[in-house]
């Protein structure tokens, strides 16, 4: 831990990169997977097992916590951290994201975005400098820029309009941050699927010297190789001695070969949103415990696993309670998979510290093709 916020990259192995964030709250181990806590709560799980599973940070959200219960609110209860019982790093996403999906959007322009609340449809503005003030709120550790994020395909103009204002948007957000030495702002590089766009972006945002970059406006559903050939280009233009955050990814899949394209950071609801449906990732692949041939398996999903949720648990009892649409059932897929996704990270980290991994992503890539034995 220090009192400002540091980058030590340890380790590299090609493009792939092992390294650590210090800030006051705690140490970030990275590449990391940081488990989504949208309202302040890592759906079906207690922070406690969040942080058994090797969680450095967790995910918040401006738009959903605005919404309710309020960011006056909880900075009146102390905080968010104190208002959920987690005392280490969170990262906030500033909410640009999250209006475009969610709420029905009234305006965008140069001023910010009003919108309607998905929650009770009060009409609500946010601007680059009201994000940074809400992100302050609830005493955020890592706060993102207010952005647009274009859905992808998309017109190149309309992806150009919404980069540049994005790049603006990005200096009201660190003049509103202003000089908070144990918490950090990141810039989101925007640019849709044009190259140009993106290295302008990511050239631009390096010269607001900020602590760390996100990639955003990807994971939008473009294809994997899009998104990979548009880290191709734009983490080249990032600052190597800054953490790079690769937003909303992803599967498996995704994260390995997104650490081999120079990604430090990554935050997904695939591990929790999945697995509240069924879905169970181990280290041989997908098991969808809805079907019902899982009926009468009395194997749990890994007895090898340290996991109880993976190790205990018979796929018949699984694929009962997921049938039945027992919380249960969701409590112990959010588990297992949070388990899986954190081990995969702690297996990327060592074999980049060792110099293996190439070998350690074609190992894992071959094993999840045996599938569910
Ligand atoms: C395709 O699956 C859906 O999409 C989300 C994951 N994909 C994703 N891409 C993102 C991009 C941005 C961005 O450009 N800017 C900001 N501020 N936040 C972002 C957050 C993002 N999350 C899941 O929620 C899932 O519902």
């Amino acid at each position: 831990m220090t009192e400002t916020f540091q980058f030590k990259l340890l380790a590299t192995d090609g493009k792939a990169r092992r390294g650590e964030v210090s800030m006051p709250r705690g140490t970030i181990r990275t590449p990391a997977f940081m488990p989504v806590g949208t309202v302040g709560t890592v759906k079906a799980m207690y922070l406690d097992q969040v942080r058994e599973l090797g969680a450095d940070i967790i995910l918040g959200n401006t738009y959903h916590l605005m919404l309710r219960p309020g960011a006056e609110r909880v900075a009146r209860l102390g905080g968010l951290h104190n208002f959920i019982r987690w005392d280490r790093p969170i990262l906030t996403d500033s909410g640009g994201f999250q209006v475009m999906s969610l709420s029905s959007l009234r305006k965008l322009n140069e001023q910010g975005v009003t919108f309607k609340s998905h929650v009770d449809g009060a009409l609500y503005h946010m601007s680059p400098e009201r994000s940074i003030e809400i992100q302050g709120l609830l005493d955020s550790d890592i706060q993102m820029q207010l952005d647009e994020c274009v859905a992808l395909p998309a017109e190149p103009n309309e992806i150009e309009r919404a980069m540049e204002m994005s790049l603006r948007w990005a200096e009201r957000c660190k003049a509103a941050f202003g000089d908070q030495p144990g918490k950090a702002m990141f810039g989101i590089v925007q640019g849709g699927d044009i190259p140009k766009l993106r290295e302008r972006s990511a050239l631009a945002l390096r010269d607001l010297d900020l602590k760390g970059y996100a990639v955003g406006g990807l994971a939008v559903g473009e294809p994997q190789e899009v998104m990979l050939d548009m880290l191709d280009v734009t983490c080249p233009a990032l600052p190597a001695e800054k953490p790079r955050y690769l937003m909303g990814v992803g599967t498996p899949d995704d994260i390995l070969k997104s650490v081999a394209h120079g990604i430090d950071m990554f935050d997904c609801v695939m591990p929790t949103r999945s697995g509240r449906h069924g879905l169970a990732f181990t280290r041989y692949g997908r098991i969808n415990l809805r079907n019902a041939r899982h009926a009468e398996d009395t194997r749990p999903l890994d007895e090898q696993s340290t996991c109880p949720a993976t190790r205990d648990y018979s796929r018949a009892y699984l694929h009962h309670l997921i049938r039945s649409n027992e919380s249960l059932g969701g409590m112990l897929l959010s588990w297992n998979n949070l388990a899986y996704y954190q081990e995969l990270m702690a297996g990327i980290r060592k074999a980049i510290e060792e110099g293996r991994y190439a070998d350690f992503m074609a190992e894992t890539q071959e094993n999840w093709k045996r599938g569910d034995l």
